[in-house]
């Protein structure tokens, strides 16, 4: 799996919190019930390597990666525990390179243009763009796509399914990435049918041109 496969796979990526390591399975069940195999589980909580390692184990059509990886350490974890990719929120050289040596697909954060400059520099054309909304949002990217034409970005942070299309329509947007699928109402009840209609209403809506 690299990034370009991942990016095509699904037009919305979850970015999921796992307070209770319980959640993981049947929450992940019912995104890929409801037509998103691709999650992002960001490493924010106690749970969330096990939630990954859970998941990776039990869901065999998820294809699970971890969020938040901020340091060589998180991205090594998440191989361990089973993750198929892994998003950080930027880069460093120390996180390029243990995503090189471990061959794990990174999908780093970049938003201005010397960012994204040091990131191609560092071998990485798929980029998330975040935090999207606060970063510029749609303006943005159009901007930057003047510059980096061949750089494809992932839109995260502030995007709700009202804005979803707009990033979507954009030719430098991949996909986006969003945490209004796994609210953490819905967790904490453990409303597995609404997360999965959440799910169903996302793919419906937002199917990339
Ligand atoms: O922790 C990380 O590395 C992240 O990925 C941050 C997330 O992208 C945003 O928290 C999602 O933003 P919202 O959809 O506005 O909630």
């Amino acid at each position: 799996m690299n990034t370009t496969e991942l990016m095509k796979l699904s037009p919305v990526i979850p970015v999921i919190v796992i307070d209770d390591e319980s959640h993981a399975v049947p929450m992940a069940r019912a995104l890929v019930a409801g037509g998103i195999r691709v999650l992002e589980v960001t490493l924010r909580t106690p749970s969330a390597l096990a939630a990954i390692r859970n998941i990776s184990r039990e869901v065999p059509d998820a294809i699970v990666g971890a969020g938040t990886v901020l340091n060589p350490e998180h991205l090594l974890a998440a191989a361990d525990a089973g993750a198929q990719f892994a998003v950080s929120p930027g880069l460093t050289q120390a996180l390029a390179a243990a995503a090189k040596s471990s061959g794990l697909a990174l999908l780093p954060g970049a938003v201005t243009p010397s960012e994204i400059m040091l990131a191609m520099e560092l071998g990485f054309n798929n980029l998330k763009f975040f935090p999207a909304q606060q970063s510029g949002g749609v303006a943005m990217l159009k901007a930057l796509h003047g510059p980096f034409g061949s750089t494809k970005f992932c839109p995260t942070g502030g995007i709700s399914l009202e804005t979803a299309a707009e990033y979507l329509a954009l030719e430098n947007v991949a996909c986006i990435g969003g945490s209004w699928l796994t609210p953490k109402a819905l967790m904490q009840k453990q409303d597995w049918a609404g997360i999965q209609q959440l799910a169903e209403q996302a793919v419906t809506l937002l199917r990339k041109k």
